[in-house]
């Protein structure tokens, strides 16, 4: 029997349950300090066991994921390195930011344990158990950050239980992992909060804003809805690197202030050529970092139970949908539905299928 204790099932956590419970001779124990959560663990059926005994989840447990903020990691290692640990028991975390992590580990004497940092760079702007997926992790990358004197036996198991997430193992250096991290998903983020805050701003004096930024500009900014607490302590933790991408950011803002300060065409034209050229290498079905949207509009006739006939014809072909959205319907204006799904595979079978019945599905 393979013991796994999961502390903090949210969204991360809970998808790493939801990918190990029910796997022959696998127990999945959650572990909470809220009452109320073990309770919805356990209701939910996304662990075996639920406890608010952090002590009785660990000393149980062959591996011990922590799915917690990044700003309470180091105290849960701490508390960890108390306890009388299973002997071999690996430790890993979730944590979007590596080098701090595995800089507390190191300083720490586990008698019987391995820690190795873990980041599976897949996720949502949900968060919670509700948002928890089995698939969330399939064929994305999951960055593993063993240092030298982590034994190769540990890391091969954990890549081991870890082939249940279907996901792509990589083995980074921490701070490696943080600046890249940082790049491509933490400045992004935060550029989505500034751009939202500014048109926010904007449309406190005319109201249109908020409803002409429909679309294109809800797609581009979906990461600002990320959950405050987990992204205050992700950019907290990595402000060092933050503050040289976001010197870097301004860099290349300014560029655009002075091309526009000095209408050069040309300029402009290049650096929308050099970006293209970029963006056109990156492989477009690969799970990344910030996952792409997998949603197509439908253009619908306002006709009584239109949608409820596009979600059977759905259903009936086992295509699930993660969310449905009326965009525009008005008497004789054609609507539009905005469906989302978890998948690429499930959105192209979307589109096949919607199409051959005579819908207009674009993307
Ligand atoms: N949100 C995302 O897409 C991704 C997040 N991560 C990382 O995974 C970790 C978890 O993030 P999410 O699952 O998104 O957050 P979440 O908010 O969905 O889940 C966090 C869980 O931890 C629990 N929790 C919070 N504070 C706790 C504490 N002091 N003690 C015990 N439990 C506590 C919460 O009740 C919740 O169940 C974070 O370290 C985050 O940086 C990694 C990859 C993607
Ligand atoms: O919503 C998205 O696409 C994300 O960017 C999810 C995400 C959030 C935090 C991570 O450390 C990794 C991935």
């Amino acid at each position: 029997m393979t013991t796994v204790a999961i502390f903090g099932v949210g969204l991360i956590g809970g998808s790493i349950a939801l990918c190990l419970k029910g796997k022959p001779d696998m127990k999945v124990i959650g572990y909470s300090n809220r009452p109320s959560s073990v309770e919805k663990y356990m209701q939910r059926g996304v662990v075996d066991y639920a406890t608010t005994s952090m002590q009785e989840a660990a000393e149980q447990a062959d591996f011990i994921f922590l799915c917690v903020p990044v700003g309470n990691l180091e105290e849960y290692i701490k508390q960890l390195s108390t306890f009388d640990l299973k002997p071999g028991c690996i430790i890993t975390d979730a944590g979007s930011t590596k080098a701090s992590v595995m800089e507390c580990a190191r300083s720490l004497h586990f008698r019987n344990a391995t820690f190795i940092g873990g980041h599976p760079m897949a996720g949502s702007e949900r968060s919670g158990v509700e948002a928890a997926s089995s698939h969330l992790y399939e064929n994305a990358y999951y960055v593993l950050t063993p240092d030298e004197t982590t034994p190769d036996e540990a890391v091969e198991r954990l890549v081991e239980l870890l082939s249940h997430t279907k996901a792509n193992i990589v083995k980074v250096d921490a701070k490696a992992h943080d600046e890249i991290a940082g790049a491509i998903s933490h400045l992004p983020h935060m550029i989505a909060v500034s751009l939202v805050n500014q048109v926010k701003g904007y449309n406190e004096h005319n109201d249109l804003y908020e409803s002409l930024a429909a679309g294109g500009f809800r797609d581009i900014t979906r990461i600002a809805s990320g959950d405050p607490i987990v992204w205050r302590d992700i950019l907290i933790n990595n402000r060092t690197v933050l503050l040289g991408l976001l010197r870097d950011w301004s860099r290349e803002t300014n560029k655009f202030v002075s091309m526009l300060e000095n209408a050069d065409g040309e300029a402009i034209e290049e650096a929308f050529r050099e970006a293209g050229q970029f963006r056109s290498r990156m492989p477009e079905r690969r799970k990344g970092m910030i996952h792409s949207a997998f949603d197509c509009y439908v253009d619908v006739p306002d006709h009584p139970g239109i949608i409820g006939k596009i979600t059977s014809e759905l259903g009936n072909n086992l295509i699930n949908l993660s969310n449905i959205h009326i965009i525009e319907s008005r008497e004789d204006v054609p609507g539009i539905l905005r469906l989302s799904f978890r998948s690429q595979e499930y959105l192209d079978q979307a589109i096949v299928l919607l199409s051959a019945n005579g819908y207009d599905v674009h993307l």
